[in-house]
């Protein structure tokens, strides 16, 4: 609501009007001083007094210099001004008290008298008068020339005192007549309220017609208001640039003479694309409804570009809640020692900001520790970026990580894109399977975690980057250094704090805890009518002597196939048949056979360990790619198949 006190007070201007100066008007103009003074009035008050031919063009003046915010007039010259002016002009009409008055007065000088009004005769006037011992006429007149005929009239039937309005009175008193005013005090104050009620009309419509203003001019989108004829009534600064027009063209024309274009837009109906000057802009015309009648229509005109950009925008900005951590330390899960230290450090870890380095096979809760990290500590309400290094190849890892300007390559997005260090500023980047990172990356990457700065590909200006790395690798990376397939002075910048996750196989007694709780977890996704506790007493002794090389994904697996195993089978058949088919690598299938040389990895000669690994690496490579095949080279469901993630996967496949 805009604010109603004016910072300056409000001009109301009187306007009397006569032919020739005379009593009758300046009676009234003692009135009116006399209704100001007595009302403590926060307005200036002005009383003019022209002959008819003026009233117009004063007022005209007064309204142009500013000096009149309200006009007070009597009836007649009221109606004619208020359909010539835009200010806004109230009307002195006698009322009931005044009429009585003037009745009395008449009384006293005649027996009868003639009452002027441009409204219908009242009854109760004619009673009154009797009760006075006065004969009333009543006149009803439209216009001056009206009156002066009723006036000759009057006179003609013998009538000597007349009531009326200023202009009234003067034209009986030039006939002769007695003539007394009937506008008087109770008319001068209803018409001052009135005139204080507009002017607090109008501040509140020009402020509402500023914020209006401001708003449109404020606004990048081109926008057309149109009343319920489609003649303009607001153009904003957007679209009278893109029609190369100027609002004084324009206003107050229907659409279909001022901007031709536009009309076809507001035909179209629907969000349409149309050249506009040197611009395309979608156009869509919204209607306005009052009561559900279209009473007028505003016109959207959009670059398109712009459309794209927002879209772009949009699509950016729901992809970012992907970078959301779900996963909370609590959820951890394991008795065991070496998962509860690991806990324990974790929680510890949270709350510093230095790299973190996650050891760990495939499966084991890497992703999940790192998550967890995240969100026990100060950066949780900010992003979580998660990057498999081992899923891309080098130019794609590199263009996701660091981002890239504008036709930076051949093929690159208009606007160049950020990296993943951008969009995980203020929060934390996840660099899984790090070990599998490709050196030239590895050194760009030490640089930004020296810098904390990022530059994009193709870019000159770095981008200061406040971001918390944790890594995971399920390699050795020493072994990798002593390789050179990984550089030793980005692992002692990412092995700042450490922690390793334990396979499964090294934590036996965490099995039962565990498989109960991906149990319970599986039957309520899935909606099956399992007890779970009867599968788990079946297959607990195969899961505690199997060597899980998926790890907890892999049991997690292995359990989901189980409960759906038995919610199909028939109830007379044996569970355990049932479930040496459906998981042939807890009895004794591929999956076992290629697993337990894997377990433990313990003190091994390097010698006798070398081809065993060769070996093993062919087997799963092998198994790997048949499984590929059985699923149809779907990746993932071969991933889930295994019970392995799909990085695994492709590790796997790459022997
Ligand atoms: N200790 C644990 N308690 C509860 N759930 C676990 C635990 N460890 C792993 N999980 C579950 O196992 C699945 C795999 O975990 P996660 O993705 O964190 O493993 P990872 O080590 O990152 O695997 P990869 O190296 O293959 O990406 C997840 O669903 C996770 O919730």
């Amino acid at each position: 609501m805009p604010a109603l006190n004016s910072p300056r007070l409000p001009n109301i201007v009187f306007l009397l009007t006569h032919a020739q100066p005379l009593s009758a008007s300046s009676s009234l103009a003692a009135t009116i001083w006399a209704v100001s003074r007595e009302r403590d009035l926060d307005a200036r008050v002005a009383v003019h007094d022209q002959p008819a031919p003026e009233l117009l063009p004063f007022a005209r003046t007064l309204a142009g210099s500013g000096e009149a915010d309200v006009f007070v007039c009597q009836e007649t010259a009221g109606r004619y001004l208020r359909s010539h002016l835009d200010v806004p002009v109230a009307l002195m009409r006698p009322n009931g008290f005044d009429l009585m008055r003037a009745l009395h007065e008449a009384a006293q000088l005649a027996d009868r008298v003639a009452v002027f009004s441009r409204g219908t005769p009242r009854p109760e006037l004619t009673a009154l008068g009797a009760t006075l011992n006065l004969q009333v006429h009543q006149y009803s007149y439209s216009g001056t020339s009206d009156a002066r005929r009723l006036l000759i009239e009057t006179q003609e039937a013998g009538v000597r005192v007349v009531i009326g309005s200023s202009m009234v009175i003067e034209y009986a008193q030039a006939h002769g007549l007695a003539g007394i005013l009937s506008t008087e005090r109770n008319a001068v104050r209803q018409a001052l309220d009135d005139a204080l009620a507009f002017h607090r009309r109008a501040v509140v419509e020009s402020a509402r017609q500023r914020q209006l203003d401001t708003m449109l001019a404020h606004i990048d989108e081109g926008i057309v208001m149109l009343d319920g004829d489609d003649v303009v009534q607001a153009a904003n600064p957007a679209i009278l640039n893109a029609l190369g027009s100027n609002a004084g063209h324009v206003l107050g024309r229907r659409l279909a003479d001022a901007a031709p274009v536009l009309a076809d837009g507001v035909r179209a109906g629907e969000p349409t694309v149309l050249t506009v000057g040197s611009r395309a802009l979608v156009v869509e015309s919204i209607p306005v409804l009052t009561d559900g009648a279209v009473t007028g229509r505003v016109l959207k005109c959009q670059d398109t570009e712009s459309v794209e950009r927002a879209d772009r925008r949009i699509r950016s900005s729901r992809r970012e809640r992907r970078f959301v951590a779900r996963y909370h330390l609590y959820q951890l899960l394991g008795e065991s020692e070496s998962v509860r230290t690991m806990a324990r450090l974790a929680e510890r870890y949270a709350r510093t900001q230095a790299t973190v380095l996650i050891t760990g096979e495939s499966g084991t809760g890497k992703e999940l520790l790192a998550q967890g990290i995240h969100n026990a500590g100060p950066r949780h309400a900010a992003p979580f970026v998660a990057i498999n290094c081992a899923a891309l190849p080098e130019n794609l890892l590199e263009s996701e990580l660091f981002g890239y300007e504008e036709g930076a390559f051949s093929g690159s997005r208009k606007g160049g894109k950020p990296g993943l260090f951008e969009l995980a500023h203020d929060g934390t980047l996840f660099l899984d399977e790090i070990g599998d990172m490709p050196l030239s990356l590895q050194t760009r990457l030490l640089r930004v975690l020296q810098e904390q700065e990022v530059l994009r590909l193709g870019g000159t200006q770095p981008t200061p980057v406040n971001v918390r790395v944790i890594a995971a690798t399920h390699r050795d990376l020493a072994a990798r250094i002593a390789a050179g397939e990984f550089r030793e002075d980005l692992y002692y910048r990412l092995n700042i704090l450490r922690l390793h996750a334990p396979p499964l196989r090294e934590r036996r007694q965490d099995i039962p805890e565990l498989a109960r709780h991906l149990a319970t977890d599986a039957v309520r996704r899935l909606g099956l009518p399992v007890d779970t506790r009867a599968l788990l007493r079946e297959l607990l002794p195969a899961m505690q002597a199997y060597a899980w090389p998926g790890n907890v994904r892999e049991l997690a697996n292995v359990v989901e196939r189980g409960l759906v195993a038995i919610a199909a089978m028939p109830e007379r058949d044996p569970m355990p048949a049932q479930l040496r088919l459906t998981l042939p690598e807890l009895y004794g299938g591929t999956h076992t056979a290629m697993a337990a040389p894997a377990a433990p990895p313990a003190k091994r000669a390097m010698s006798a360990a070398a081809p065993l690994r060769e070996r093993l690496r062919e087997v799963g490579r092998a198994e790997a790619q048949r499984a590929l095949d059985a699923c149809g080279g779907d990746r993932a469901a071969t991933a889930a198949s295994l019970g392995i993630s799909r990085a695994t996967l492709w590790r796997r496949l790459r022997g």
